[in-house]
């Protein structure tokens, strides 16, 4: 019988798509959060949002990472598709899907206990997830 052979280094599991929103506001300010103690890179800041759960469309995603996360209202069909990137980490392969959004209901609160920080101008905030680094330059050309 003949036998097929695997190369398992080339078995890749399917990353794992993450719903991101860079909330702008009038004077161009953008939030950022930092990551809370317990998750992968805590004390990281990124950009609010979180994992897509199965079968759910990636901008409903958005809405509900940002209720559960910060308790405000996103304006989906405000929502801009800006840009995505595919990142491994020890933790795992992500796919990033990156929204500009000018339009949302409420004041952020940082209800997973994570810290908030609106920053304007320049990112002083360290250290910053490193898939996220090379959107910030681009993001102060977008603001
Ligand atoms: N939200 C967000 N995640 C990012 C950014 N950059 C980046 O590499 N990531 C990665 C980190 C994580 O591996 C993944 C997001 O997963 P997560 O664990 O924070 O998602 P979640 O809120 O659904 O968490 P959980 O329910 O599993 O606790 O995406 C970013 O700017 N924002």
């Amino acid at each position: 019988m003949e036998s097929k052979l695997i190369n398992k280094s080339a078995i890749k599991p399917a990353p794992i798509d993450v719903a991101v929103g860079i909330l702008i506001k009038p004077t161009g300010e953008v939030l950022m959060a930092q990551r809370p103690v317990g998750k992968p890179y805590a004390g990281y800041w990124e950009f609010p949002g979180g994992k897509v759960e199965t079968n759910e469309a990636i901008l409903s995603a958005l809405v509900r990472e940002f209720q559960e996360e910060l308790g405000i209202e996103i304006n989906p069909d405000q929502a801009q598709p800006w840009c995505g990137c595919d990142y491994v980490y020890p933790h795992a392969h992500v796919r990033l899907h990156f929204y500009l959004c000018r339009d949302w209901h409420g004041e952020p609160r940082g209800l997973e206990g994570q810290q908030l920080a609106w920053q304007g101008g320049a990112i002083d905030v360290q250290p910053i997830l490193p898939a996220t680094i090379p959107l910030l330059e681009w993001l102060l050309q977008a603001c």
